[in-house]
């Protein structure tokens, strides 16, 4: 790609010519068909905005709070594994970007760096995301480190009771690098000659058995608030709500799960609605563009989070790539805020986006 890239998908394009087949197809791939993967991104372009006009729209706001922690817009880090993979640096180049874009980093368990090196590599605003392993005592390690550590929140993720099939990976016979933060606690080896070493991995480590009922016994472990990752229902946003989780992300874990399962922005308002402003509602998959977060914000998500773009930032440019990235959507949703009338996250409401199936109602 010539010069500079002017947004996301060309920072995508640059990540493709920097790393191997390998880690580029586990950072990009979906799973099976990766009809939902399409879809995640699609969806969003099925949804137009009705601009108002004649607002004041000479200062512009973008900050919000998440938890009651301030931050610069409503964008933040979502967790994904193994950044060493994509940049020497890893997570600490990300967290560092984080901290200097004033928005909050969701450290994924299956981290390259350590929850400690994270930590002492910025001081910003962390949470840290749990994958439950069938080994409890090293899931209640986890947790202990995270809080010691200073992270703020716990972000539980339901969707992974085994691996998605991601049919590169099974091809590439993706390996499965040692994780730093199970040295010493978790040591297996896996050796798949018929596919997914990750898979394998997964398979061997993951709690398969984890519900419900789980959710209580973190909470006896640990004092950080939890959210629960992973929710594409009225019925399981209802539960959550219930058992007083402090918020939920509604998320297919970047369509690399469950294939078919819905594009995420679809089931948005529905989840919203059931939750009824009971906890924050924040909302991840497919999001590339500042009009993006701007529906996902229309629809009664309280902030989007990244996955892709970052590691994509990350692997093009380092720190660098990442703030850039960051950066590209706030300058995006800015514009878009300041076109369609609201000064402020708060002025977003449903009035400003027309659905899919809004549209397809107008025809009858
Ligand atoms: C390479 C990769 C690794 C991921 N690792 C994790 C993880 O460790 N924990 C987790 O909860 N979600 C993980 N996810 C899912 C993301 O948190 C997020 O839900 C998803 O990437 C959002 O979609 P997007 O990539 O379209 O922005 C991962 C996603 C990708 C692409
Ligand atoms: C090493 C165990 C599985 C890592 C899973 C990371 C992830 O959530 C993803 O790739 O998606």
């Amino acid at each position: 790609m010539a010069g500079e890239p002017v947004n996301l998908n060309e920072f995508q394009e640059l990540a493709k010519e920097a790393l191997a087949k390998m880690y580029y197809d586990f950072y990009a791939g979906g799973a099976e068909d990766q009809y939902t993967l399409k879809d995640n991104v699609e969806a969003f372009k099925r949804i137009t905005i009705r601009p108002r006009i004649l607002v004041d729209v000479s200062r512009i706001d973008m900050s919000t709070t998440v938890l009651g922690y301030n931050i610069s817009a409503p964008i933040m880090i979502a967790p994904t594994a193994l950044h060493k993979l994509a940049h020497p640096e890893g997570e600490a180049a990300t967290a560092r970007a984080a901290a200097a874009s004033k928005t909050i980093m969701i450290l994924s368990t299956t981290s390259s760096c350590t929850v400690e090196e994270v930590a002492s590599s910025c001081n910003a605003v962390r949470f840290f995301q749990l994958y439950v392993y069938k080994r409890r005592d090293i899931t209640a390690a986890l947790v202990h480190r995270a809080e010691k550590n200073g992270y703020n929140a716990l972000v539980l993720t339901v969707d992974v009771p085994r691996l998605g099939r991601r049919e590169a990976d099974i091809k590439n016979k993706m390996i499965a690098p040692r994780l730093k933060n199970l040295e010493g606690l978790l040591s297996i080896e896996v050796d798949s000659n018929s596919g997914s070493n990750l898979e394998a991995y997964a398979k061997a480590t993951m709690d398969a058995s984890l519900c419900w009922k789980d959710v209580e016994w973190l909470r006896s472990i640990t004092n950080m608030p939890i959210l629960i990752k992973g929710i594409l229902t009225r019925e399981d946003a209802i539960k959550a709500a219930e058992i007083g989780v402090a918020g939920i992300v509604v998320s297919n874990h970047g369509a690399r799960q469950l294939d078919y399962s819905p594009a995420t922005i679809t089931v948005l308002e529905e989840v919203v609605h059931a939750v009824g402003g009971k906890i924050p509602v924040l909302f991840d998959g497919g999001v590339r563009r500042g009009t993006d977060v701007f529906k996902a914000l229309a629809l009664g998500a309280q902030a989007v989070l990244i996955g892709r773009p970052v590691v994509f930032g990350l692997a093009a440019k380092g720190e660098h790539g990442v703030k850039r990235v960051i950066q590209m959507l706030k300058d995006e949703l800015e514009l878009a805020m300041a076109l369609s009338g609201c000064p402020s996250v708060k002025d977003i409401n449903r009035s400003h986006v027309r659905t899919e199936r809004e549209r397809l109602l107008s025809m009858l």
